[in-house]
C-alpha cells in the first residue's frame, strides 16, 4: 500500500497493493493495524455502496453537525471525485481537490470530515464503495451546487448529466458562506 499526501490537510491517496493472478485479482481495501498510523482516532460507523449510470452527478454534499470523512473506492467503472473544503480554518478552504478514480487499480481516496463530497461517472456504470465516519442523519445533509461557477471545477465532458433534484437546487457556496457568516 502506498500513500500520498495532497495540499489539503488529511485528504489523502490510498493506492492498495492489487495483487493479480489468472484467477483474477485480491486487494484489502481497509487493513485497520496498517492505517491506524494515519488516523489514530479513526473508525468507520457506515459503510455506503452506489450504482450509477454514466453521466450520473452525485454531490457535492455534506453534513453540517455530524461531518463524515469518507473513504472510497471504486469496485467497476471510473468517477471523477471532487472534494470542496469547507472548513474555516484550512489553508485551502473553498478549494476544489479533482481526481479520477478507476476500479483498474482500485486507488482510493480518504476524504476528511468537514469537506463537501461529489462525483460524475465517466464510464458506462459505476459502482462506489465508500466507508465513512458518522452516520447518515438526512435533516442534518446540506449541499452545494455542482456547477457554481465559482468553484471552477472542470468536470470532465460525458453528454447529458443525472442529476437529483436535490442536487440541482443545492445553494452555491457563496450562499452556504453567507448563510454561516463566513
Ligand atoms: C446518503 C444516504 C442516502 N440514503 C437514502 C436516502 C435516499 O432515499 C436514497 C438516495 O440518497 P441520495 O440521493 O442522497 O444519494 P447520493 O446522492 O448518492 O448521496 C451520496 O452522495 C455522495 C456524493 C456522498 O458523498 C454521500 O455521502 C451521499 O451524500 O438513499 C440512505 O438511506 N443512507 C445514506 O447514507
Amino acid at each position: 500500500m502506498r500513500i500520498e499526501k495532497t495540499d489539503f490537510e488529511g485528504l489523502l491517496r490510498i493506492f492498495p497493493e492489487v495483487h493479480r493472478d489468472d484467477r483474477g485479482l485480491f486487494a484489502e481495501l481497509w487493513q485497520a493495524a496498517r492505517y491506524e498510523d494515519l488516523w489514530p482516532e479513526l473508525s468507520f460507523v457506515q459503510d455506503n455502496f452506489s450504482v450509477s449510470k454514466k453521466g450520473t452527478l452525485r454531490g457535492l454534499h455534506f453534513q453540517k453537525k455530524h461531518p463524515q470523512g469518507k473513504l472510497i473506492t471504486v469496485l467497476e467503472g471510473e468517477i471523477f471525485d471532487v472534494a470542496l473544503d469547507l472548513r474555516p480554518s484550512s489553508k485551502t478552504f473553498g478549494r476544489v481537490y479533482t481526481v479520477s478514480l478507476s476500479a483498474d487499480d482500485l486507488s482510493q481516496v480518504y476524504i476528511p470530515e468537514g469537506m463537501a463530497h461529489g462525483f460524475l461517472t465517466l464510464s458506462p456504470v459505476a459502482r462506489v464503495f465508500y466507508r465513512c465516519t458518522d452516520f447518515y442523519y438526512p435533516d442534518d445533509e446540506a449541499g452545494i451546487l455542482f456547477s457554481d461557477a465559482n468553484l471552477g471545477i472542470r468536470w470532465p465532458e460525458v453528454g447529458e448529466l443525472t442529476v437529483s433534484e436535490k442536487d440541482r437546487r443545492a445553494q452555491t457556496f457563496f450562499e452556504w458562506r453567507q448563510s454561516v457568516g463566513l
